[in-house]
């Protein structure tokens, strides 16, 4: 029996054989030249038709080198001659006060975030403008105070920039393109230039740490939408990285973060570590299947262990900021924890956001103004937080890594596969990834302001049912007659 080693390009898991015959991977070898787990069911079927065989279920790193029974010579196909794409999605922020009320339309008009019973759910748009209009002159305020506009985007095109510089540096050319949910660049935008620039291979890589159905799973569900429709994108390979907070490089770099924001304190071993995560409603977890709360602790317990590691042995905290409406989120609350902190004698705290990789709102106005007054006032004398990744170095470096090593996932159905499941980062393809959670897309209750009252859970649930009518019939009898308080207050009609 003849040995031969085959060296794979990088990137590269499609192959040709002159010959047919059965390859049986025998060895596998990382970067380093450490042998890697050997992939059991890796037995491949090649023709001798010339055509290129996926290694679909190839569960291995790239530029790995494999020693096989062989069948013949294989040509490896380096990807460096494919088009590599990566899409990072985010959520797009107002880029000028006057941008707040139609961004807010899109967020409210998603029903990712507002999930009507199917009756209604042709309520969503002007609900949407219903909402999108009571809510922004609050949320204009806020923008106001940091600079009449939201920084989103020019960070998340920093990062882009600096994404493709690393994966550059890493022998991978690849154009890095920014699709929003809610504001410009759309994802529609991005998809646009996806294709006209004949991306091959594209890796999707929502810009949040860890999943929510209301964030990546919502623009992944806009993709599918998309996908869907377009001839050249169905036949495009992808593949999704859903969340990364589990990743080295991403636990290492905020521990990083934290270790150095806490020399900035008088008595740094006294400090508490107050991690402040962006909040869900309750029902996304506990009746949609949202796999966030669980993602979040774990990746504070994953920074934990990181910083004491280091010999970082302080206290530490985890609480939910940023509600909006009245239905219960996720427990405890940032305002509720501080407050308790304060009486319980805690007098430095560091805030550290934990949802999100840019600053934006929350960052630099609800945590920096909001919650720093609230400890103040509480008794928390000293005070800091701890800065976004943005382009930190190590931690874009390690997002260069997390897309070489999807690529070897491009196009393959590598959900369903046991072994990529249990692979550091799951990856898969949009379809399989929203089969994965929220599977029945159960009704999600509305944050919506008129539903501001009720004394408790289940009369709160019927008022907001009896405002829901309420609202649904002063909005018929608006539209039937042209004429009502929604339209003085240039609400309606929805396209003047
Ligand atoms: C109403 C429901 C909302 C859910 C659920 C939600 C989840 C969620 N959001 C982020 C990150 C961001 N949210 C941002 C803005 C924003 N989000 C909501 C509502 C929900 N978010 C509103 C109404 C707004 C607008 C701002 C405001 O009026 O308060 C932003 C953009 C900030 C910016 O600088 O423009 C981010 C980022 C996460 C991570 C998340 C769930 C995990
Ligand atoms: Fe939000």
């Amino acid at each position: 029996m003849m040995h031969h080693t085959v060296s794979f390009g990088r990137c590269s898991h499609v192959f040709r054989s002159p010959v047919e015959g059965t390859i049986t991977w025998k060895n596998a070898f990382d970067y380093s030249g450490n042998s890697l787990r050997p992939p059991k069911f890796l037995k491949l079927r090649v023709s001798t038709d010339g055509t290129t065989v996926r290694a679909s279920r190839v569960q291995s790193y790239v530029c790995c080198t494999l020693a096989r029974e062989a069948v013949g010579v294989v040509d490896t196909v380096d990807c460096k001659k494919e088009n590599v794409g990566v899409l990072l999605l985010n959520l797009g922020g107002p880029e000028t006060l006057e941008d707040v009320q139609p961004f807010l339309y899109n967020l409210f008009a998603d029903p990712d975030i507002i999930r009507l019973p199917r009756l209604l759910r042709f309520m969503q748009q002007p609900l949407a403008k219903f909402i999108s209009t009571v809510r922004a002159p609050k949320s204009m305020e806020g923008y106001a105070s940091i600079g009449g506009g939201s920084p989103l985007r020019r960070i998340t095109e920093e990062q882009a920039n600096a994404l493709r510089i690393a994966l550059e540096e890493k022998d991978l050319p690849a154009k890095v393109y920014v699709g929003m949910r809610y504001w410009h660049p759309f994802t529609e935008e991005a998809i646009r230039k996806i294709k006209k620039d004949h991306i091959s291979k594209l890796v999707v890589l929502p810009l949040y740490p860890q999943f929510s159905i209301s964030t990546s799973g919502s623009s992944l569900r806009l993709l599918e939408e998309i996908f869907r429709e377009d001839e050249y994108l169905v036949n495009m390979q992808h593949t999704v990285i859903p969340s990364w907070y589990q990743r080295e490089g991403y636990v290492k770099s905020m521990a990083t973060l934290i270790q150095s924001e806490l020399q900035t304190f008088e008595r740094p071993r006294e400090v508490m570590i107050f991690f402040s995560a962006h909040g869900v409603p309750r029902a996304y977890v506990e009746e949609a299947g949202d796999p966030y709360k669980d993602e979040m602790e774990h990746c504070v317990r994953l920074i934990m262990t990181e910083l004491r590691l280091r010999g970082i042995p302080n206290d530490h905290t985890l609480a939910y900021q940023s509600r909006v409406g009245p239905v219960e989120w996720l427990k405890p609350y940032t305002d509720d924890t501080i407050k308790d902190l304060g009486r319980r004698g805690v007098k430095s705290l560091l805030a550290v956001p934990i949802s999100f990789v840019s600053e934006h709102i929350e960052t630099l106005e609800e945590i920096d103004v909001e919650y720093r007054e609230l400890a103040l006032e509480s008794g928390i004398k000293n005070w800091g937080r701890v800065p976004a990744l943005g382009c930190e170095k190590n931690f874009i470096d390690d997002l260069a890594d997390a897309v070489i090593e999807a690529l070897p996932y491009v196009g393959a159905m590598a959900v369903s596969n046991i072994e990529a499941r249990q692979s550091l980062i799951p990856l898969g393809s949009v379809e399989e990834l929203l089969a994965t959670y929220d599977t029945q897309r159960r009704e999600l209750p509305p944050p919506v302001p008129v539903w501001e009252w009720g004394w408790t859970k289940s009369a709160e649930t019927w008022n907001g049912r009896a405002a829901m009518l309420a609202v649904l019939a002063l909005l018929l009898l608006e539209v039937s007659t042209g004429q009502g308080i929604l339209h003085q207050m240039g609400i309606l009609p929805l396209f003047p």
